[in-house]
C-alpha cells in the first residue's frame, strides 16, 4: 500500500503533490519518495513484530538518502550497515549506534575500529578470519565486541542468482556445519562477546518458505550451542521480504511476522529483521521525462532522460519495473515502446515492450524505484546523479540537489 495514486484529472499524485508539478520545479530524472508511505512500511513491520522483543534494523543500502535516514531514526528505528561510510551516515542522520547491526563480508580493521568506538550493537560475521581479526582490534581498543555470526544455511530462496545469498556458493555467511566450530571459538576469545545468531538468504523474496526452513535451521543450530553453554540473546533473520513491481504477491510484513514468530513457541529471544525494500521501494518513484519518439526497423523507442545510471535494476537484473504516464489524460496513439536512456550501452533500457501512449516531452514514472534505485545510480557516461525530493503531505522538500557537473571531476588531477 503506497500513497501514490491518479487523480481525478488524471495526474499521477503522491500525497498532495502532483509528479509534473514536482518535474518542472525540480527537473528530471527525479527520484520522488512519500513520507507517508516509508512511515507506514516501517510501522507495517513494527506493528507486525508486536509483543515480541524486537528491533527493526532497516537495511541502509536500499535507500542512504539522510532524510529517509533520519525519518526512520526519529521513529525508533536501528539499521543494518554494511560499510563504514554507511555507519557516518547512519549518525550523519541523527541514528542511535546502539541499534546498529554491521553485515559485509569484508570489514577491514578501520571499520571495525569505527564501529567499535561508536558502540554498535552487533557485528554480523561472515568467516573465521574475520573473527580473528575482531578480537585484535577490540583488544586494542580495550574493548569487547558483540557479535552474531551470519550462518549460510544452504536455501535456496527462488530469487534471481544475483540477489541470492544463502545458497553454498555464495560468498555470504559461514556454512551452517562450520558455524558451530566459529562460536565454539569466540566464546574462547577474550575481546568478544557472543550474543546473537543471524541469516539472510536473499532479496526480494515472494513466498515463506524459505525463511521458514532457515529459521528451523538456526533454532536448531541455537539449542546446540546450548547445549555447550553458548547462550544466545537475539535472532536476526535478515531481510529479503519482495514486494510488488507487478503481481509477485508476496506475503505482508504481518503474515511474515506471525509465521517467524510462531516457530518462537516461547523461547526467550529478540527477534532482529533487516527490511530493505520492503520499506522503501514502493515509498519511491522515477520520474522521467521523454526526450525523443525514435522509429527502428521492428520496434519503436521511447527515449527519456533517465539510464541505468539513475536505475541500474532493469539493466542488471533484467527486473520489470513498472512504467507509467504521470498523466494518463493525454490522448495519445498506444503502441509498444522499448524505454530506453541516453547511456551509450545496448543494455541501457528501463523496460521493454512496454504499451504505452506518449509524446516527446511526456513524463514517464517507473514505479517502485525507492529501493536500490537511487543508491545504486553512478556517474557513467559523466551523467550528474538525479535530484531526490521527499514529499510530507502537501509539501516537497528537495532532500538532495542534483549533482552539480563540476562536482563529477572535483577529485580529479591532471599530471603536473
Ligand atoms: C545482510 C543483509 N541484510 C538485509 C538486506 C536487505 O535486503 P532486502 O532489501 O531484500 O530486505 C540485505 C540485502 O539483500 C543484506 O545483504
Ligand atoms: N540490489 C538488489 C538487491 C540486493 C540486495 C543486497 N544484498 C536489487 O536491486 O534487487
Amino acid at each position: 500500500m503506497d500513497y501514490f495514486n491518479y487523480r481525478e484529472n488524471g495526474q499521477l499524485g503522491v500525497e498532495s503533490c502532483e509528479l509534473s508539478q514536482l518535474a518542472a520545479e525540480y527537473g528530471t530524472p527525479l527520484y520522488v519518495y512519500s513520507r507517508a508511505t516509508l512511515e507506514r512500511h516501517w510501522h507495517a513491520f513494527d506493528q507486525a513484530a508486536g509483543e515480541v522483543p524486537h528491533l527493526i534494523c532497516y537495511a541502509v543500502k536500499a535507500n542512504s538518502n539522510i532524510a529517509v535516514l533520519n525519518l526512520l531514526a526519529r521513529l525508533g528505528s536501528g539499521f543494518d550497515i554494511v560499510s563504514g561510510g554507511e555507519l557516518a551516515r547512519v549518525l550523519a542522520a541523527g541514528g542511535d549506534a546502539s541499534k546498529v547491526v554491521f553485515s559485509g563480508v569484508a570489514k577491514s580493521e578501520a571499520e571495525m575500529r569505527f564501529a567499535l568506538e561508536q558502540e554498535i550493537l552487533c557485528f554480523n560475521l561472515e568467516s573465521e578470519p574475520e573473527l580473528a581479526r575482531l578480537n585484535q582490534v577490540a583488544g586494542e581498543l580495550g574493548k569487547r565486541a558483540r557479535i552474531s555470526v551470519r550462518v549460510n544455511p544452504d536455501i535456496d530462496a527462488g530469487t534471481h542468482p544475483y540477489i541470492s545469498t544463502g545458497l553454498k556458493e555464495n560468498k555470504f555467511g559461514v556454512p551452517i556445519e562450520r558455524a558451530i566450530a566459529l562460536y565454539r571459538q569466540a566464546a574462547t576469545l577474550p575481546h568478544i562477546e557472543i550474543v546473537g545468531i543471524d541469516c539472510h538468504i536473499g532479496s526480494q523474496l515472494t513466498e515463506l518458505e524459505p525463511f521458514l526452513e532457515a529459521m528451523d535451521r538456526l533454532l536448531a543450530l541455537i539449542d546446540r550451542l546450548a547445549t555447550e553453554g553458548i547462550h544466545i540473546h537475539h535472532l536476526d533473520v535478515g531481510g529479503g521480504l519482495g514486494v510488488n513491481y507487478s503481481d509477485e504477491n508476496p506475503p505482508h510484513p504481518e503474515q511474515y511476522a506471525a509465521a517467524l514468530k510462531a516457530k518462537l513457541a516461547g523461547r526467550d529471544l529478540q527477534l532482529i529483521f533487516e527490511p530493505g525494500r520492503a520499506i522503501v521501494a514502493n515509498a519511491g518513484v522515477l520520474v522521467t521525462r521523454v526526450e525523443y519518439l525514435k522509429e527502428g526497423e521492428d520496434r519503436h523507442f521511447a527515449i527519456v532522460d533517465a539510464a541505468m545510471n539513475d536505475l541500474i535494476r532493469p539493466s542488471l537484473y533484467g527486473a520489470w519495473m513498472n512504467i507509467i504516464p504521470a498523466d494518463r489524460s493525454l490522448a495519445r496513439p498506444q503502441r509498444r515502446y522499448d524505454v530506453v536512456g541516453p547511456v551509450c550501452e545496448t543494455g541501457d533500457f528501463l523496460g521493454k515492450d512496454r504499451e504505452l501512449g506518449v509524446a516527446q516531452g511526456d513524463l514517464l514514472v517507473v514505479r517502485s524505484a525507492g529501493a536500490y534505485g537511487f543508491a545504486m545510480a553512478s556517474n557513467y557516461n559523466t551523467r550528474p546523479r538525479a535530484a531526490e525530493v521527499l514529499v510530507d503531505g502537501a509539501q516537497a522538500h528537495l532532500v538532495r540537489e542534483r549533482e552539480p557537473l563540476s562536482d563529477l571531476w572535483r577529485l580529479e588531477r591532471t599530471l603536473p
